[in-house]
């Protein structure tokens, strides 16, 4: 039996793992980086990448169909199979440039095989080799859970791992779970020209937590396909035609795509060995800012810790992550950044910092009106900005509308620097924009606060903004 050593050693591949690796071989670490096949990270394959190529599609559809309010005459035509080519093809290319990234690890950082754990400081991969590490980082990403009426339906059976690899559109969808890839996919192929209907069996689309943006995003879904919110979807079978029945209807699709959740891939692990606690889900308690397991030299970062899965926190927790293995016991705590997330939806649904409480000010900026939004024929949703009172320091936003993916960074940078309404309404806002929209927010946030507009900006609107 081989037994490998390392200081550092990381179990999968995906975006978290390598960059914990990266951060550990960077601190002076020998590092281990495991993973069964080394086929490039979630994102660039099944996640971000090729689910934004069937949106920037749609998009292209949705827009060249409403060209007409533009005095532009068009007919649009969709050919399914070259909309998925496409998709591949450039999947593809994003999955290449990652692996190349793979390929250039130093000799012997690479080890096939699936990992688990042994004891706390021990992994065996399954072929008979072992590895003893001084600390170990956790980066299993998620994957797709499927309640069980659907494991039955192998023809019909859609998820993020297989939808991209459809060879043309299917004429019907059933979407069941309304979550960031149910609202994406959904929104994308109705406006591809696909039959769509939403289930979700909660009332809440995407777990929007402000009621108005919630409205808004409902009656632009509506637009586009049916909505069945609250509702309980059985699916079955019969002489091979798939029929969605949700108590009070049932309709018939040629596919039905589940998204309904992705919990962190942990299973085969073996936790149990580490000598951790481990709760009712099988996960051991994690620091969200060391991302260090109780007091062990195990760490967890990306979807396989399930504290904010997303991109741009998977990489920085990797690297959060691959520091204090080195540095273990000593480890650090950097303060998280404001929480952003963005559903590409058209328009965006954005989500910044935190909700508001009882005593924060909120300020309301409507988009149906707005005049960057009116040039583009975009003219949909609103912005809701909220701040501590009594001082008045930005707390969060909730967004949908035009732009929104672009403000909410923007949104984003001023809460992180405890800037106020007053200091936004203080930086150029050019016309005529989608930012200049949220101004009625911020000053309704200085009113309310109160807080001064600054001196030397006029409080007129500008025609059409
Ligand atoms: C359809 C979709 C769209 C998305 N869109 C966005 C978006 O627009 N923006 C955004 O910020 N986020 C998006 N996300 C989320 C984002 O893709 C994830 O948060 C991110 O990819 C997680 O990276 P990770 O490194 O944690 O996991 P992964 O990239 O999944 O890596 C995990 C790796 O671990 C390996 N592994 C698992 N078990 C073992 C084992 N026992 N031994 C060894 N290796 C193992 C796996 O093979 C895999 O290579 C999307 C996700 C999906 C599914
Ligand atoms: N733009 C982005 O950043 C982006 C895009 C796609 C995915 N993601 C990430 O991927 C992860 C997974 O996304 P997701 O949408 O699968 O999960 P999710 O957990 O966010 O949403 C799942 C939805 O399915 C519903 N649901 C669960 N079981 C159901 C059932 N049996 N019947 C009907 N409805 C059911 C839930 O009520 C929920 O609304 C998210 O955590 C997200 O961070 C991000």
């Amino acid at each position: 039996m081989t037994d490998l050593t390392c200081d550092v050693a990381v179990i999968g591949a995906g975006t978290a793992g390598l960059a914990a690796e990266r951060s550990a071989r960077k601190a002076g670490a020998t590092t281990l980086l495991i993973d069964p096949a080394f086929n490039g990270t979630t994102c660039a394959t099944v996640g971000c990448m090729p689910s934004k190529l069937l949106i920037a599609a749609a998009r292209t559809a949705h827009e060249a169909r409403n060209a007409g309010a533009l005095g532009i005459r068009t007919q649009v035509d969709i050919d399914g199979p070259a909309v998925m080519r496409r998709l591949r093809a450039l999947r593809d290319d994003f999955v290449s440039a990652t692996r190349a990234g793979i390929d250039r690890l130093p000799d012997g950082v690479r080890i096939t095989g699936r990992a688990h754990f042994t004891g706390p400081d021990r992994l065996a991969l399954g072929d008979g080799r072992s590895i003893r590490a001084g600390a170990i980082v956790i980066a299993t990403g998620s994957s797709p859970m499927i309640p069980p009426p659907y494991r039955d339906l192998p023809h019909h059976l859609l998820t993020n791992e297989t939808i991209f690899e459809l060879r043309d559109l299917p004429k019907s969808l059933a979407v069941v779970g309304a979550g960031p890839i149910g609202l994406e996919l959904a929104q994308a192929m109705a406006r591809l020209g696909v039959r769509v209907a939403l289930f979700d069996h909660s009332d809440r689309l995407g777990g929007v937590r402000c009621d108005d943006v919630h409205d808004a995003l409902k009656r632009t879904l509506a637009r586009d396909m049916d909505l069945h919110l609250g509702s309980d979807p059985a699916p079955s079978v019969q002489d091979g035609t798939l029929r969605i029945d949700w108590g009070t209807g049932a309709e018939t699709f040629d596919k039905v795509l589940v998204a309904t959740g992705r919990p962190p891939d942990i299973a085969g692990l073996n936790l149990a060995a580490t000598g951790l606690a481990l709760n009712d889900r099988g996960m051991p308690d994690i620091d969200p800012e060391s991302l260090q397991c109780g007091d062990a030299a195990i760490f967890v970062a990306g979807d396989a810790n399930a504290v904010r899965p997303l991109l741009h926190e998977a990489s920085d927790e990797g690297a959060t992550a691959g520091r204090n293995a080195v540095s273990y016991p000593a480890v650090s705590r950097p303060d998280r950044e404001v929480p952003l997330a963005i559903t590409f939806t058209d328009p965006p649904l954005v989500t910044v910092g935190a909700a508001p409480t009882r005593s924060d000010a909120i300020g309301r900026a409507d988009y149906t009106n707005q005049g960057r939004a009116r040039v583009e024929n975009r003219n949909v949703g609103l912005a809701r900005i909220y701040a501590a009172a009594p001082g008045g320091r930005l707390t969060g936003a909730d967004l949908f509308c035009p732009g929104a993916d672009h403000m909410g960074h923007l949104l984003a940078l001023a809460i992180g620097r405890g800037l106020s309404a007053t200091d936004l309404l203080a930086l150029p806002i050019y016309h005529p924009t989608l930012e200049e929209g949220l101004k009625p927010a911020l000053r309704d946030i200085c009113k309310a606060v109160p807080l001064k507009i600054p001196a030397d900006r006029d409080t007129r609107t500008p025609p059409g903004a």
